[in-house]
């Protein structure tokens, strides 16, 4: 039985040579097969996918490299472009809806790196002729969950497969990803608003809109709550100095909601001042 085992065992242990020119040894986990080093190919995917990995993140953590691992991405050398859609914060014009026959047929890529090194990335020696930036999305990764525009590798490649309208591509590639299909869940109705635009420029207006709606809805939920706090203040004044002079008191009242309402002014500008900076992260980031 012992032998039998290990007979099965060295039957799924093979050496192959992976996309880096290295040998390596496969071997099955978790109903996937992966090598140890680099690469085993899953051709079953509809979408070439390449990056460029500067190997500056951990490996256990690095999106890129597990898609690399699962065998769904392949490894770029500096010096060498990509004929499909780079997603990068090198990018120009957005990805849009007129991107799919590009990203059909030539795939995407990404920039496999961290955020707080992109300074060091020799952006002139890598990307292509078709490098675009995401519009407003929100990570799900838990590194940046919830921060606008700081997709990881897999999230940056699901957001172009969704937008030029291939959710399902978008759908089996976070699939391997626990937090994956949050992604999609969190930026579900943006993303239908992306998919109905058609070229670069209907996106960023799309983009626009997005934003503007999410600030005021902030801001009308932060005048709501300041109505409230005032009325949850204010009533129980009311109820102390029954006493007292009507009209006196109602002219008191209307002071103390101005005096209130002044304060809470600078408060307001404030904290909508810290929400604008977050809108405006993505201008921040690139
Ligand atoms: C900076 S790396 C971080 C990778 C991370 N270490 C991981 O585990 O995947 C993320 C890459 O995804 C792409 N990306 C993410 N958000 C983007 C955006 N808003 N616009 C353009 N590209 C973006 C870029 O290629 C970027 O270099």
């Amino acid at each position: 039985m012992g032998k039998g085992k290990n007979k099965d065992h060295d039957d799924k242990v093979k050496s192959s040579r992976g996309s880096n020119g290295h040998h390596s040894k496969t071997f099955h986990k978790k109903g996937f097969q992966e090598t140890k080093y680099s690469v085993k190919k899953d051709l079953n995917f509809p979408a070439k996918m390449a990056m460029w990995d500067f190997d500056h993140c951990d490996p256990k953590r690095c999106s890129g490299k597990k898609l690399e691992r699962l065998g769904l991405i392949r490894s770029l050398r500096i010096g060498q472009k990509f004929q499909g859609v780079v997603v990068s914060p090198n990018g120009q014009g957005l990805v849009c809806p007129d991107d799919r026959e590009i990203v059909e047929t030539q795939g995407a890529a990404v920039v496999e790196c961290s955020w707080a090194r992109i300074e060091e990335i020799p952006f002139n020696r890598i990307g292509g002729k078709h490098e675009r930036l995401l519009p407003y999305l929100l990570a799900a990764n838990p590194v940046n969950y919830g921060k606008p525009m700081r997709l990881n590798c897999v999230e940056a490649l699901a957001a172009c497969f969704a937008i030029v309208g291939h959710l399902d591509w978008a759908k089996d590639l976070l699939q391997h990803f626990s937090w994956g299909p949050t992604f999609l869940k969190i930026n579900k109705d943006i993303i239908k608003i992306y998919q109905q635009c058609t070229d670069a420029e209907s996106v960023k207006k799309a983009e626009e809109d997005w934003i503007e709606t999410l600030a005021r809805e902030k801001q009308e939920r932060k005048e709501q709550k300041a109505t409230v706090d005032i009325w949850m203040m204010g009533n129980p004044n009311r109820q102390h100095d029954d006493s007292s002079d009507d009209e006196e008191e109602s002219d008191d009242d209307e002071n103390d909601y101005d005096e209130q309402d002044q304060q809470s002014v600078p408060d307001l500008v404030g904290s909508e001042s810290e929400d604008e900076g977050e809108l405006e992260a993505k201008s921040d980031i690139f």
